[in-house]
């Protein structure tokens, strides 16, 4: 089993819109790859029930036939930093679980996209004054990390400081996926300016789908995906599954 875990300069930044496109292209092509989600904030309240969002959104579009609760172990509702949530909703986020759920779900699929919460520094966990990190489990759970990006002005320095984090803290960062991309002027110089400065691989630029940011024409979606998840792309980003 291979596993890539993709990662943001930011929440908010596509994670889930890539991993869903991505996931949905490689299944188009027979690849059998399956989605996790090990932590989850914001979660949608539906009655007693916390829904899940990203899984719930990635699942249906790329036909995963998984409980969305299996691949999403630890969900908050309050739309926080990890820690934050779990501690005023009082959930214990259990590494161990997370790992056991990780080698369950690599019994059932050849390569696995991992979707982390927000980006390389965010608190999963406190104890005892003590944060653990979300780098610190991509590092214990599947160090071969696609960074997340978009062109919104400020994306210089949100990614240069997470490539730099990334190279600090021993993260094994195989590539630069940009999103919502708009395809106006300057947006490839600020690409360039970071691929130059990074000597990390820019895998893909994935347009931005104008008019509603949450419609649900998934032909639309998926035009897009068709576009920016070529034969080509989809040989480098295979290249990048390892673990
Ligand atoms: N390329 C795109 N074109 C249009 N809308 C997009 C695109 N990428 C993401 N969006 C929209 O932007 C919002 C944020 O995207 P998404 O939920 O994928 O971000 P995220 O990084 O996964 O956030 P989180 O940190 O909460 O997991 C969503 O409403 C999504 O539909
Ligand atoms: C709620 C949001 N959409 C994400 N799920 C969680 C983002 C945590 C960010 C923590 C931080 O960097 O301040
Ligand atoms: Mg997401």
């Amino acid at each position: 089993m291979s596993a890539v875990y993709i990662i943001g300069t930011d929440t908010d930044v596509g994670k889930t819109f890539v991993c869903a496109g991505l996931c949905w292209a490689l299944r188009e092509k027979g690849y059998n790859v399956g989605y996790f989600k090990p932590v989850l904030t914001g979660a949608i309240r539906s009655g007693s029930m916390l829904i899940p969002q990203d899984t719930e959104f990635v699942v249906k579009f790329a036909k995963i036939n998984e409980d969305v609760y299996k691949l999403t172990p630890f969900i908050c509702e309050k739309p926080a930093s990890p820690h934050i949530a779990a501690g005023i909703e009082n959930k214990d986020i259990d590494v161990d679980r997370i790992k056991q759920t990780f080698e369950d779900l690599s019994k059932n699929y050849e390569f696995i996209m991992i979707e982390g919460c927000g980006g390389l520094a965010v608190p999963l966990k406190e104890q005892n004054n003590q944060f653990y990190m979300q780098y610190q489990l991509i590092k214990e759970l599947c160090n071969n990390v696609i960074l997340v990006t978009t062109t919104k002005l400020g994306t210089i320095n949100h990614t240069i400081l997470t490539v730099e984090f990334a190279k600090a803290y021993g993260l094994c960062l195989k590539g630069i996926i940009v999103n919502m991309y708009k395809n106006e002027s300057d947006e490839d110089k600020v690409i360039k300016t970071i691929a130059e400065f990074t000597n990390i691989p820019i895998l893909a630029k994935v347009d931005l789908i104008r008019g509603c940011v949450n419609c649900k024409d998934e032909n639309k979606f998926k035009n897009v995906f068709e576009k920016c998840f070529n034969n080509d792309t989809i040989m480098k980003i295979m290249g990048v599954f390892e673990c």
